[in-house]
């Protein structure tokens, strides 16, 4: 559909951008991504005449966009750019009728029938139609580009170029234009090519992506492009880490604060207490850690200060939920940043393991659950003090799990025991990303052994 050729242009004698390559397939959404300043602009402007192109060449259907004539262009590519200016004191309808002045026939130039539906139609998909008969000035900077966007529609292009539509959009009308789009381009296969400054709108829309960097083309791909971070952490100078969205298969961006980041805590020296009885274990660390957990109350991946286990006699049939937002009420435990479990039985002393090992620190607290003097089951929380992903998270909790059950199973209990058992593993996030994970799990797997080994032994149980 779109074909930029080798392109160089820019201002006057000055080249901002340099070998342009970009094809844009037809019925694709294409998003051009860059910081400010990297040239997106202007290519914009390089193919839609308004700067001349110095070196190569834009094709539009296979044919050079500079042979097409102003009425041919118009009929087969609309433009939505930044600039929401209107020259004449037109009405909202007005403006959206003159989307259709390429296809009105004869001198005269009359709106047809067919014109008029498409203009009710565009209108009333963009939700201009309430104020059809305002003055275009009059509305506000949201609802000017809306109107300018069924002006666009209304051309009934194959091709859309967008320079950022969503601008002055809050997050529903940028949604609700770019799910129009989206719409559009599925219904009727429209081609869109389209400035977006926010990567993860881009993401959730676009098919494919280029990114422009200091007037050069740094990459062109799909979504997996956004998933380079070093490449984004260079170019856009923020720190950015990278996401499965939960239910749209797309890549998210999270951006964090430059603020200083100590290398390594101490957080296992005077930074944690623990207080714990027959009736509860409560861990509790200054700063929030990163916790993957099979909490009642906190579960999944979360950020959390408080690590607690209850116990009780036997469920009942209250929701834990709220059995536990009782308790910590009880212990004055605030719920915020709280993982929380409930396990039946007694609680035993805890165990306290550490370790370090290649400058990660780690820690590991187990508490037995007791019924009639018996040991029935063990929670344990494992803290690290490092960087991990989300893969050698799962895997460090998969070691532990393994861990246990098989001490578990050398000190003769087996794992048909159906008890609730707390498992927490909770990471700072902090240091070296480059933690070897080989190394780690041969330290975790020798401290669960241990931890599960000291229980026993505290509790006097004979093997
Ligand atoms: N009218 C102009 N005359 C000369 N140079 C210009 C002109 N407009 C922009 N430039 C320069 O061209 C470079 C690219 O600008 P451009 O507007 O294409 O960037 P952009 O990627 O669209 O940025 P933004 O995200 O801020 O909109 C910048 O260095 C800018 O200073």
């Amino acid at each position: 559909m779109l074909k930029i050729q080798n392109v160089t242009g820019g201002y006057s004698n000055n080249p901002i951008l340099r070998n342009i390559d970009i094809e844009v397939q037809n019925g694709d959404f294409f998003a051009l991504l860059g910081p400010n300043g990297s040239g997106k602009t202007t290519l914009f402007k390089l193919i839609t005449g308004q700067l001349p192109i110095q070196k190569g060449k834009v094709l539009l259907s296979g044919k050079d966009i500079s042979s097409y004539s102003k009425l041919e262009k118009a009929k087969k590519i609309a433009v939505l750019s930044q600039d929401t200016s209107v020259s004449f004191d037109y009405t909202v309808e007005e403006i959206v009728s003159l989307g259709r002045y390429p296809h009105q026939k004869g001198i005269l130039k009359n709106l047809s029938k067919k014109d008029w539906h498409i203009i009710e139609e565009v209108m009333e998909l963009t939700k201009v139609t309430e104020f059809r008969h305002t003055q275009f000035r009059k509305i506000s900077g949201g609802e000017k580009q809306r109107v300018l966007l069924a002006k666009a529609l209304a051309q009934e292009p194959e091709l859309l170029l967008l320079d950022e539509p969503t601008n002055h959009l809050d997050i529903k009308h940028t949604f609700q234009l770019l799910d129009l789009l989206k719409k559009r381009q599925e219904e009727k296969g429209l081609t869109i090519f389209s400035i977006l400054h926010d990567l993860n709108v881009a993401s959730l829309y676009a098919d494919r992506f280029a990114l422009l960097y200091n007037g050069s083309l740094l990459k062109v791909g799909d979504a997996s492009l956004l998933k380079e971070v070093d490449t984004l952490n260079k170019i856009y100078q923020v720190q950015i880490h990278v996401q499965p969205h939960p239910t749209v298969p797309k890549p998210q961006l999270l951006l964090a604060p430059s603020l200083p980041n100590s290398t390594h805590s101490t957080f296992f020296k005077g930074n944690y207490k623990i207080n714990n009885n027959e009736q509860f274990v409560h861990v509790q660390f200054q700063k929030p850690l990163r916790t993957i957990s099979n909490g009642m109350v906190g579960n999944g991946i979360q950020w959390i200060k408080d690590y607690c286990i209850f116990s009780c006699k036997q469920y009942s049939t209250i929701p834990p939920e709220e059995e536990i937002q009782t308790i910590m009420e009880q212990y004055s435990i605030t719920p915020e940043q709280t993982v929380a479990t409930i396990v039946e039985g007694n609680i035993g002393d805890v165990v306290e393991v550490e370790r370090e090992i290649e400058d990660t620190k780690i820690l590991i607290i187990v508490t037995p659950t007791k019924m009639n003097e018996k040991i029935r089951g063990f929670n344990m929380m494992v803290f690290m003090d490092g960087y991990f992903n989300e893969g050698a998270l799962v895997n460090s909790l998969l070691i532990a799990t393994k861990e246990k059950m098989k001490a578990m199973q050398q000190f003769g209990m087996d794992e048909a025991n159906e008890t609730n058992e707390a498992l927490y593993l909770a990471v700072t996030q902090k240091g070296d990303k480059s933690v070897t994970q080989r190394a780690v799990e041969a330290t975790l797997r020798e401290m669960v052994q241990l931890a599960v080994k000291q229980v026993y032994q505290k509790e006097k149980v004979v093997v």
